[in-house]
């Protein structure tokens, strides 16, 4: 097994021992609100595996560059990645069924169609967050397919989902907002409503990231978000 193969395993576990105990300790579905279909899958501790390769690209190197972005044929590392969301998707899948089956509830993690589609992710952004740092409220380029990843690495956040419908909303009268807890490693996944009816936002200005009543120290952070673009055609 070459080096990456086994830091990603460290990451994600052995795909090819479904039966593993390993893999049912690996994985916890996830999921903010049942209206918001963006689920989070978290793996092990261990996402070190991405900050190598990140910092292998040579990505971040100037302490002024905060983005880099690769579309079409994706790094080895990034093939790799989507390999890994697809077979964690797969399982995820399989143990939200089981879960739901006993609760009458429909499950759906990711659509089949989304993730059986060739490739899976076509474009790579990797940005990284100095604290305080985050993104604004926005629902990404229509250009993008349905079916978004986002892999969030060091720095524990939360992440706000809002209608967007909410946007006449007053100052008096401000959006609901959805918080989503990511851990270090967490994997997001944005499809259906959730990429289209949905903004969403890290404000990592004090104040605003609570999470059970407490705020969470705010460290550098790194994401790596994974897309498709649409076909022009
Ligand atoms: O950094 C993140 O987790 C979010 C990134 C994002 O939403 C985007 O690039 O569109
Ligand atoms: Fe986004």
């Amino acid at each position: 097994m070459d080096e990456l193969q086994t830091i990603l395993t460290e990451a994600f576990g052995d795909s090819s021992d479904s039966e593993g105990e390993e893999e049912e300790q690996l994985l916890h579905a996830y999921s903010a609100e049942n209206q918001v279909n963006g689920k989070a899958l978290t793996g092990q501790s261990s996402h070190s595996c991405f900050l190598i390769v990140v910092a292998a690209e040579g990505w971040f190197a100037e302490s002024s560059s905060n983005q880099a972005m690769r579309f079409g044929d994706l790094p080895g590392w990034a093939v790799e990645l989507s390999r890994s969301i697809h077979e964690v998707i797969l399982f995820g899948s399989y143990a939200a069924e089981l879960e739901n089956c006993e609760k009458g509830k429909e499950a759906c993690i990711f659509p089949q169609d989304l993730l059986w589609r060739e490739p899976l992710f076509d474009q790579l952004i990797a940005n990284k967050y100095q604290p305080g740092e985050g993104i604004c409220p926005h629902v990404d380029l229509m250009r993008f397919e349905d079916g978004i990843a986002i892999v969030s690495l060091e720095s524990s956040c939360v992440m706000h989902f809002s209608r967007v419908e909410n946007e006449t909303c007053s100052a008096q009268d401000p959006p609901h907002k959805t918080p989503v807890l990511l851990t270090p490693g967490c994997l997001i996944l944005m499809w259906g409503e959730a990429r289209y009816l949905w903004k969403h936002e890290i404000n990592r200005k004090p104040g605003f990231q609570i999470w059970e009543g407490q705020e969470i120290d705010q460290k550098k952070r790194i994401s790596v978000t994974l897309r498709k673009l649409g076909r022009t055609d």
